[in-house]
């Protein structure tokens, strides 16, 4: 679950530097919690899973590099096309899928092709990864055989019971078909023979199983999917234990790999449990900057900023909002003055465990609350795109005090998604958060212009 740490650390130096000078800005001081800064992927991505309730609505471009060019991928357009079984067409339907996803379309000719294609697979959360590579498990297994046929592995618990529910609800029609959870607490005795085709688990539980306990014989799996590779190396055991269970699979077993996001190290560890595969990345949409209108509005201290944001507020119309804090503390007290305005607020606070998080952006998702107020570290890697207008209340940065571009792309770029115009407000409250506003201006050659806030007239300019 998500420790957020990062949180903790920047809320304990706030309180720090409190107590030394009221005059003395804690930006001023670099951060040595380096430990502190590790992401607790897992909990994104469960978070983004939980909140995903229906496809992403993308225009990406789908890039593939298929092994063999002399059998041309074949594009499916409806699931009919992919001949599957009547109760797994029944099961996608009765899920509401009317047409596969681009994920879903380009990947399943391949996972679902004679002789069977290896695959990596990458795409952004909430594309249908975990439908398609369910879907494929499904149509592969022969019910009629009692013994594990098809093994997932997934980096957490969690993330394997979610995972897990989605085969079972496509599967929903084909009741001959049985699924196992090699996770923690499923405890069965050694040498028990496991008659389910379908085992998803967590990667120690599952190497137990194959190995020490002998309840899966690795030998008999004819499909290997490891979901969420990028999470799944984010722990060095995890990384071993897959290699290791991949090294007990037959040559002609089909290994799949999904995952979110491809950076060098997810790469190196598919390579190695891949062998000869096929590739399909789904290119994330670029996010820009250009269609979104970028200011500044200066302020001496949190309350004048507080003051300003109410004066945006009452001049322009604003349909939904996020605004960024850098510590909890803020965060927390910052909603709670714009709820004696009278606005309906909802916070992401660090504290809450990963499903009353999922719940809040759930809400905010479909409108009950208006604003968001959120820490960065809290809200990191999570999709929410509907957001016109982001406050970043305190700027971005890094844990040396400097710029976090990357950050701030991300929480800019996403209220102008969909062609839609949007509209960022940074306060400044410091010569040091003036200092990070340009470098970003520097970082992105884009001048970000001042806006008076007292001004009603030049606000409701902005707004049109
Ligand atoms: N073809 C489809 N048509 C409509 N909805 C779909 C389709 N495929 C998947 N979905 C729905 O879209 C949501 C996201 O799908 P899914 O969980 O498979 O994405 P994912 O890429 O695996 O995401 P993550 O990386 O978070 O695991 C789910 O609610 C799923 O039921």
């Amino acid at each position: 679950m998500a420790t957020d740490s990062w949180a903790l650390a920047v809320d304990k130096q706030e309180s720090t530097t409190d107590s030394v000078s009221l005059n003395v800005s804690y930006y001023d001081r670099p951060f040595t919690c380096h430990s502190c800064l590790v992401e607790d992927k897992a909990a994104q991505s469960l978070l983004n899973k939980m909140i995903h309730t229906s496809l992403v609505n993308t225009t990406n471009q789908v890039e593939v590099l298929q092994r063999d060019p002399n059998s041309p991928l074949y594009s499916v357009k409806t699931f009919e096309e992919l001949r599957l079984k009547d109760e797994l067409l029944r099961g996608v339907y009765d899920m509401g899928f009317n047409r596969p996803s681009k994920i879903q379309e380009n990947a399943l000719p391949m996972m679902l092709a004679e002789p069977p294609q290896n695959l990596i697979a990458q795409s952004q959360s909430g594309t249908g990864k975990t439908a398609a590579f369910a879907l494929a498990m499904l149509s592969h297994v022969d019910p009629a055989n009692k013994w594990t046929q098809c093994l997932c592995i997934a980096p957490t618990y969690e993330l394997a019971l979610q995972t897990g529910k989605v085969i079972e609800q496509m599967g929903k029609f084909y009741p001959e078909v049985k699924l196992a959870y090699a996770i923690r607490g499923n405890k069965l005795d050694r040498g028990t023979k496991l008659q389910e085709q379908i085992v998803i688990g967590t990667p120690g539980t599952v190497l137990d199983w194959c190995s020490k306990l002998k309840i899966i014989d690795p030998k008999k799996i004819s499909i290997f999917v490891l979901d969420e590779a990028d999470v799944m190396i984010a722990t060095q055991g995890h990384q071993d234990q897959s290699i290791r269970i991949q090294r007990m699979l037959p040559n002609e077993c089909q290994m799949l790999l999904f995952s979110a996001t491809f950076e060098d190290s997810v790469w190196k560890f598919a390579e190695r449990v891949v062998p000869d595969p096929n590739i399909i990345k789904l290119k994330r949409e670029e996010e820009t900057l250009d269609t979104i209108k970028q200011y500044y509005v200066l302020c001496n201290d949190k309350d004048e900023k507080f003051t300003a944001l109410c004066n945006i507020y009452g001049a322009i119309t604003i349909a939904q909002a996020m605004i960024f804090c850098h510590t909890r503390r803020t965060a927390g007290w910052l909603s709670a003055e714009l709820t004696k305005e009278g606005h309906v607020v909802a916070l992401l606070s660090g504290e809450m465990t990963v499903e009353q998080r999922a719940a809040i952006i759930e809400r905010f998702r479909e409108g009950k609350e208006k604003v968001l107020v959120t820490t960065n570290v809290c809200s990191r890697g999570i999709d929410v795109e509907q957001v016109s207008v982001v406050i970043n209340f305190d700027l971005p940065m890094d844990k040396d005090g400097n710029a976090d571009n990357e950050t701030y792309l991300h929480r800019i770029g996403r209220t102008g998604r969909f062609g839609k115009r949007g509209l960022a407000v940074n306060m400044i409250d410091s010569k040091h958060s003036m200092n990070i506003l340009n470098q970003i201006e520097e970082h992105f050659n884009k001048k970000i212009n001042k806006l008076d806030t007292d001004d009603l007239d030049e606000i409701e300019k902005i707004s049109n």
